[in-house]
């Protein structure tokens, strides 16, 4: 067994799985990785360099090559390299060499907490406590919009929920690692929950994995 305690959460774009992660690494002093950003850079780099989103070799070398310890969230976030990412999520040498990156980090002891969207299925198969936050498209889309609004930025509503359900749909429908929830994986709707309630759930769900391992 692994000494290391790793918190696995997945879910669709804009459930809230980032914020969730978070507050919780900071609240058990663990670490945290988005993985969602991993993809997002492996994006972001071929788009600067003018380099298609469509090759596989390109895209896996580049995969092979991040540093984890720099992915600068900000320049990541943008709506582009999201949809981008989605499609280089698909090569299943891009997830390969992610995935190695990724596992690695989730061995920092004493604790990590990675959100994606195979995290409790692939990534940390073995992960103590697993959590699968979902919430209605039109929550999400709405989240997403007033996100985006407070940045500043503006925004169609309705793109955005068509945005969401696009990369949902390729997230959910491929074939190598899609989204879906770990069968031991506990679900959590924050449809109907702020951001304080979903934690507050959540933090049950740790607590009782914690008080487990320790028994
Ligand atoms: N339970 C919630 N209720 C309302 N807003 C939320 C909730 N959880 C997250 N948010 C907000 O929704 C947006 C998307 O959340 P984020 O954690 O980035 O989602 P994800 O990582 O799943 O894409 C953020 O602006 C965040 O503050
Ligand atoms: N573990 C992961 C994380 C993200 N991804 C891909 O990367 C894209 C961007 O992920 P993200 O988590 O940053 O997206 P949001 O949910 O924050 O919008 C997703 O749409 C997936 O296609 C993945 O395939 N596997």
């Amino acid at each position: 067994m692994s000494r290391t305690f790793t918190i696995a959460i997945d879910g669709p774009a804009a459930s809230g799985k980032g914020t969730l992660a978070r507050r919780l690494a900071m609240h058990y002093g663990f670490h945290h990785l988005d993985t969602g950003l991993t993809y997002r850079a492996v994006a972001k780099a071929l788009l600067d360099q003018g380099l298609p989103l469509d090759d596989e070799a390109i895209a896996a070398e580049m995969a092979g090559n991040l540093d984890l310890r720099h992915l600068d969230r900000k320049a990541l976030a943008v709506h582009e390299v999201g949809e981008a990412a989605s499609k280089v999520a698909v090569m299943p040498t891009v997830r390969r060499a992610l995935v190695a990156a990724q596992r690695a980090f989730a061995e920092t002891p004493p604790g990590t907490v990675l959100d994606g969207r195979d995290i409790g299925t692939v990534v940390c198969p073995d992960a103590p406590v697993k959590l699968y936050v979902t919430a209605s498209a039109e929550a999400r889309a709405k989240r997403r919009h007033a996100e985006i609004e407070a940045g500043g930025g503006e925004a169609d509503p309705a793109e955005i929920l068509a945005d969401l359900n696009r990369r949902d749909a390729r997230d959910m429908g491929r074939t190598d690692s899609p989204l879906k929830p770990a069968e031991d994986a506990h679900l959590l709707d924050t449809t109907e929950m702020d951001i304080e309630a979903a934690f507050l759930a959540a933090r049950r769900l740790v607590d009782e994995a914690l008080a487990k391992r320790q028994a």
